[in-house]
């Protein structure tokens, strides 16, 4: 049994709570623990694992948020740089799974954060159980 801590930004509550039911009942079916805590939002979502994983408190993370594009730049600058920064995270061997939605609408967001659709809540958090595993057996 491993400790995750899921690290959503909650910018759209329903989308949210989707996600991270889908991540919670991925983790419990495998045995695992699991927390959550809350950001503003997806640009926050790499510093805030950075600043817990100092504490050694958790085995993996699940990043959790919905991006929906809108009229400007905005949407590749959140989408873009909290994947940069949850990219940079990995290489210095923290297990994540990254469950950030990047979408062009609600529709998309809503098929995806379904856990009986694409269920990428669910996915991350068997991203992040993947790479705990492989940590377990290599780090
Ligand atoms: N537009 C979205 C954001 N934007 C907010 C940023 O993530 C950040 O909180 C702000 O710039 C303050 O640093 N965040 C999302 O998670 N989703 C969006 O669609
Ligand atoms: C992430 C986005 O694109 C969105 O929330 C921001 O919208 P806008 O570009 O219309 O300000």
């Amino acid at each position: 049994m491993a400790r995750f801590l899921i690290v959503e930004a909650r910018f759209y509550d329903h989308l949210n709570d989707m996600l991270v039911d889908g991540a919670r009942s991925a983790l419990a079916a495998a045995g695992h623990e699991s927390e959550v805590l809350t950001v503003p939002g997806a640009l926050e979502i790499p510093g805030a694992i950075a600043i817990v994983a100092e504490s050694s408190q958790y085995d993996g993370f699940v990043a959790i948020g919905v991006v929906i594009r809108g009229e400007t730049y905005h949407f590749e600058i959140v989408a873009g740089e909290s994947a940069r920064g949850i990219m940079a995270l990995t290489m210095d061997g923290i297990a994540i799974g990254n469950g950030i939605l990047t979408v062009e609408n609600e529709e998309q967001a809503l098929a995806r954060a379904d856990k009986t659709r694409k269920d990428k809540g669910g996915e991350a958090a068997k991203a992040a159980i993947a790479m705990f595993d492989l940590q377990a057996k290599y780090g």
